[in-house]
């Protein structure tokens, strides 16, 4: 009877047992991080310090997901400029900051949990490692110097030209409703493909100006904040087969084709040593023939990064575009003086001149850092972990190897240095401004990011926006367009996907030409 007893209660012992260890490992670990961990005295709610369920929370499930920015916003009023949003990751709100935290002189890590998001981990991008990441990109920025960008920008030119000869054809005078997003996007994903890769898919000619290649970066993102926080998911997704994708996602077909392509033009480029006539000027040539040692070079290293060059020049550029439009549109007095300006300086629509002269235009500029402001590159928070020594902030002192984190959407809607921030006033980039604090204005541009690992393409998007927004402003057709059940909640943050994204169902910013 004892020995069945005994038997009987044995994993039900085992239970008891296995339950009272975890519940003290959480209760040490709770106490641990509350009281013990080098970032405890931090200020911050408790329980987000205590448990990664709050961050979660906000990311995958609050409303439409994508709320954290929101809500430490929130905790920053009630707690002050340094917070603790994480039981490891302080964030800091304060512009004057920004540039001591993304500077380029001192190393800085990535945090690994987020090297796997975007499928590309061996990419510049998305390299934890200081070091390495300075070894990947240096090799990198050569291609994107602006001399090499300017030397494509005639392409960007005849891109603009058949967008309007389109707009012309198909869409003035007909009622027919332009979106602007899937404009710009097949703008941004020919330059892209023709600048890196040598490849002509003439997107600005399909049907709609649906662009796959865009529409693919789009969706790509709407999963990212799962994937960090339940990173099964990814490897599950990642290493389906393309045909099981192909039936699941439909709208990933032509990404698969694209990715079959780039597959085999690396293999070529790799089989000719980069020195092939074929593909000479393309990014792979560049790394082959940078100081990138041999291990650098695989096809699924080139892979990576060049997945990841598509997904950062494709949609931050389209979107700024987005932005700027809107605001041009729903500001008459705006758009007539942009045009004023265009009108003066190209006298001849049909003959726009190069990007280096387009650059000199006051009101132009102004108008493209007050989108690129509003744009803010990318909403999520961007984590940085300092491994050679602490960190300073005011009176506090960061460990070594903490995980830190700053925004650029606290820096855009910094009401002292940008009034009526949500607002789009170009003028407030008019004749060498000032901040308060009498640094230039421009220092608070911090759209393309800072430091070590802001954005290798800054070049190629400057001259998209130029060429882009002169072609289409200086245009006949522009008199007679207006906006299409659009409004600002269109282009307003509501949910942060990495990059910002508008409400739920938002059909983006259309146009008619009447
Ligand atoms: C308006 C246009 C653009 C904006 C606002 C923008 C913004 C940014 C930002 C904020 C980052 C830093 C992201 C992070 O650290 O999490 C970044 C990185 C990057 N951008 Fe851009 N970008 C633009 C256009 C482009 C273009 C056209 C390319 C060209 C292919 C490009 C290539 C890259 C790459 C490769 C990185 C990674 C750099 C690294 O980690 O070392 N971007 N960009």
């Amino acid at each position: 009877m004892i020995t069945e007893v005994a038997i009987l209660s044995y994993p039900f012992n085992a239970l008891i047992i296995g339950g009272a260890g975890g519940v003290l490992y959480c209760f040490a670990l709770g106490l641990w991080r509350l009281y013990f961990s080098p970032i405890a005295k931090f200020p911050g709610p408790r329980l987000a310090a205590l448990t990664y369920l709050v961050e979660i929370y906000y990311e995958l499930l609050c409303g439409e997901g994508g709320q954290f920015p929101f809500q430490y916003r929130k905790w920053h009023q009630q707690y002050g400029p340094i917070i603790r949003v994480s039981p490891d990751e302080l964030h800091i709100q304060d512009s004057a900051y920004h540039e001591t935290m993304y500077s380029p002189n001192r190393p800085v890590n990535k945090p690994e949990k987020i090297a796997h998001r975007f499928g590309n981990p061996l990419s510049a991008f998305a390299t934890p490692d200081h070091a390495k990441h300075r070894q990947r990109r240096s090799a990198l920025n050569p291609f994107f110097s602006k001399m090499k960008v300017a030397q494509f920008s005639p392409e960007i030119q005849m891109s603009m030209q058949k967008i309007l000869a389109r707009l012309e054809r198909e869409y003035v005078g007909t009622g027919r409703v332009l979106s602007l997003n899937r404009m710009w996007g097949c703008l941004s994903s020919d330059t892209i493909v023709a600048f890196a890769f040598e490849r002509h898919y003439d997107f600005v000619e399909s049907p709609e100006f649906h662009s796959a290649l865009n529409q693919a970066m789009i969706d790509l993102l709407e999963p990212t904040h799962w994937l960090v926080h339940v990173p099964f998911v990814a490897r599950i997704f990642q290493s389906l087969p393309d045909s099981l994708v192909r039936y699941l996602q439909p709208q990933m077909d032509s990404v698969i084709h694209f990715n079959t392509e780039l597959t085999s033009q690396i293999a070529e480029v790799l089989s000719a040593g980069g020195n092939g006539e074929k593909n000479a000027g393309t990014i792979f040539s560049s790394l082959l023939h940078s100081s990138l040692p041999a291990e650098e070079l695989t096809l699924t290293r080139l892979q990576h990064e060049s997945i990841s060059v598509i997904g950062a020049g494709v949609e931050s550029t389209m979107r700024t575009l987005v932005v700027a439009c809107f605001h041009i549109f729903d500001n008459p007095r705006i758009k007539e003086k942009l045009v004023m300006e265009l009108t003066e300086a190209i006298p001849d629509a049909r003959d726009v001149p190069s990007w280096d002269y387009l650059a000199q235009l006051p009101y132009l500029s102004a108008c493209i850092e007050e989108a690129l402001r509003l744009s803010y590159g990318t909403s999520q928070r961007m984590p940085r972990a300092f491994p050679n020594g602490a960190l300073h902030y005011r009176n506090w002192t960061i460990p070594a190897g903490t995980m830190v984190s700053m925004d650029t959407y606290a820096v855009s809607h910094d009401e002292e240095i940008f009034p009526d921030s949500f607002s789009f006033i170009p003028e407030r980039w008019l004749g060498n401004p000032k901040a308060p604090d009498g640094k230039q204005l421009s220092r608070y541009m911090v759209s393309f990011g800072k430091g070590t690992r802001s954005c290798t393409g800054i070049q190629l998007g400057y001259a998209e926006l130029y060429i882009g927004l002169a072609n289409f402003f200086r245009s006949s057709l522009i008199s007679d367009a207006k906006l299409y059940k659009t409004d600002k909640s269109d282009v307003e943050l509501a949910r942060d996907r990495f990059a910002p994204r508008p409400k739920l169902g938002s059909l983006g910013v259309r146009i008619v030409f009447e």
